[in-house]
């Protein structure tokens, strides 16, 4: 089974929590696009009637309302359930978000929502936050460069994304720092101590957030909740 037809399995069992009448936090990059596809299908299909999306980025905001779900934008009302990938799942189910750059939203929708359900393929698993992926932080275009320093004194390894000549630019006009995490950090106080850091709009650690996450693999999907 290749990649893309695991982040669709898992896709698919985060659906199936989808309620009638539920409003549903969309998340953002190639796993979630499964979910907001099948969400789509199941209303079109009539399995599912009711659904209100609100959308983490621009292009899942696009795709939303592609597949045909009502898309609202996020207000103080809590949501029903958010489904969205992840960049590394921990045992815990802390996560590392926002390589695709949507962390900002993303964490501002799924904090609201009563469920927060991850879906991933099977490479997203670690052991430790920082394993494998780099954090995105998000950051300021004002001054960019100076809170840059400070957060070189915190996460040397770090750097602007900058896929060409241009720095990459978020969905809400900033810049994103990514940056490796050393091996032993405590997370909840980097996380702490980034978000105190002048410049820092927000983290791609999503921390005490999930409360289950899908996981495929070639053998089957395996429904993890925090350990
Ligand atoms: O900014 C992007 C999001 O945090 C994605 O949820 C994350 O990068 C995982 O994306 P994918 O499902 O494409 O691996």
């Amino acid at each position: 089974m290749d990649l893309e037809a695991l982040k669709r399995e898992a896709a698919l069992r985060a659906v199936a929590l989808v309620k009638s009448g539920d409003r549903v936090g969309l998340g953002t990059g190639s796993t979630a696009k499964y979910a907001i596809e099948e969400i789509g299908r199941k209303l079109a299909a009539g399995e599912l009637t009711g659904v209100v999306g609100v959308a983490t980025s621009e292009a899942s905001d696009t795709l939303a309302r592609q597949v045909g779900i009502p898309v609202e934008p996020l207000d103080p009302r809590p949501l029903d359930i958010a489904l969205d990938g992840a960049d590394e799942i921990a045992p815990n189910l802390d996560l590392i978000k926002g390589l695709g750059g949507a962390l900002l939203r993303e964490k501002l929708t799924e904090v609201q929502a009563r469920r927060f359900i991850v879906i991933a393929d099977q490479t997203k698993l670690v052991e430790h936050i920082g394993e494998k992926s780099a954090l995105p932080i998000e950051i300021a275009r004002f001054g960019f460069l100076s809170t840059i320093e400070r957060l070189r004194a915190v996460l040397p390894s770090g750097r602007l994304r900058q896929p060409g000549a241009q720095p990459y630019v978020t969905d809400n006009g900033n810049y994103i720092f990514d940056a490796q995490i050393p091996a032993g950090t405590d997370i909840a106080a980097l996380e702490r101590q980034l978000k105190g850091t002048l410049g820092v709009v927000d983290t791609g650690l999503f921390l005490g957030m999930a409360e289950r996450a899908f996981v495929a693999a070639p053998d089957g999907v395996t429904e993890l909740t925090p350990r």
